[in-house]
């Protein structure tokens, strides 16, 4: 039957708000709603998250409408809904544009306009800054693009208490200089996908070892974000201690990475662990924030 005339199955639908990535995204986002001086009314919380939770779904399905032709190259995107047939471009534009629009607004009225603004931020950082206009343009595409990633646990925070404070600013930090070594990580081993599909991730126009000197490059910067809140007073030992742990351990992976020579993915343990260590470690991270905060208050 031609695609046009076929009505989107709800698992495609729910396929093009990138699930899995974006869980940890929301992750962060209620962690940042909880780690705020301000309770929320539970159901506001809720209506909160499930805002983000929308919003990123939103700007998830409105990459897949924007880049169908791209994902059809790479084997990793090719069983997608867009670049295997099963829907129409049009249908993932109006469902991105829809839920985008509904998450703004529902996130002003239950919440409040400040929060509502991030949000929206948030999804044109991924839709216009980095999905139409970096990403196909030069290697330093995640560095920028990737702080839209980086606002969850900010809109959370803001969400609760309305304005915006050092300790948000510092989570948004720490995400926004994370983006690079998980990713980077991660094209290492993948490399010959983002060949075949002309994007110009940093292993494909630089090669291997520049990539792997600008992902540590970023990790150490991040190490520092990350345990700054504890010296500066922000949070207290749980989550200090946790911190210093976590980033131990992602500083050595990283190390590792930066001293491996493989040409080939065979070789590139040290970067699948670092790339799986680095979602374990934002997790971790978060969770440890909300525990720290909840036994502090
Ligand atoms: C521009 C920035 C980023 C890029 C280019 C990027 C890219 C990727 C890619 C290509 C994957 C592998 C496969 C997949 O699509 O599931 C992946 C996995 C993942 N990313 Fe990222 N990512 C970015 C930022 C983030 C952020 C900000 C978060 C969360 C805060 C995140 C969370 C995850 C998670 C949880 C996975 C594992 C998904 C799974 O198990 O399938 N990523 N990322
Ligand atoms: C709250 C809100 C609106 C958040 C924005 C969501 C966001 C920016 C999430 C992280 C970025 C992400 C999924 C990158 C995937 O890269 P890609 O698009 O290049 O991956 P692909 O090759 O798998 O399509």
């Amino acid at each position: 039957m031609d695609p046009a005339l076929m009505p989107a199955s709800p698992r495609d639908l729910f396929a093009l708000t990138k699930p899995r990535v974006m869980s940890l995204v929301v992750f962060t986002g209620l962690c940042g709603l909880i780690a705020a001086p301000i309770a929320m009314p539970w159901v506001l919380a809720f209506t909160a998250v499930l805002c983000i939770a929308v919003g990123a779904g939103a700007a998830g399905a409105l990459n897949q409408w924007y880049e169908a032709d791209l994902d059809a190259k790479m084997k990793r995107t090719a069983g997608r809904p867009l670049p295997a047939g099963r829907m129409t471009r049009e249908t993932a534009l109006h469902f991105g544009v829809g839920l985008s629009f509904f998450s703004v607004i529902l996130m002003g009225f239950a919440t409040n306009w400040h929060a509502a603004l991030w949000l929206a931020i948030s999804i044109l950082f991924y839709v216009i800054i980095y999905t139409m206009w970096l990403k196909r343009r030069t290697a330093q595409n995640i560095v920028i693009g990737g702080a839209a990633g980086a606002f969850p646990p900010l809109i959370g925070w803001v969400a609760a208490t309305g304005e915006l404070a050092l300790l948000p600013v510092l989570l948004f930090a720490i995400i926004f200089l994370w983006t690079p070594p998980h990713f980077w990580a991660l094209s290492l081993f993948i490399k010959s996908d983002y060949g075949n599909a002309g994007v110009p991730m940093l292993p494909v126009v630089s090669g291997l070892k520049a990539t792997r000197i600008q992902q540590f490059v970023y990790t150490l910067p991040m190490v520092a974000a990350a345990i700054a809140p504890w010296p500066l007073g922000l949070v207290g030992a749980i989550y200090g201690w946790a911190s210093v742990a976590l980033n131990a351990v992602f500083l050595l992976l990283s190390l590792r990475v930066l001293l491996n020579t493989a040409q080939e993915p065979s070789g590139m343990k040290p970067e699948k662990q670092l790339f799986g260590f680095s979602i374990l470690y934002l997790f971790v991270l978060f969770a440890a924030l909300v525990v720290d905060r909840m036994l502090l208050s």
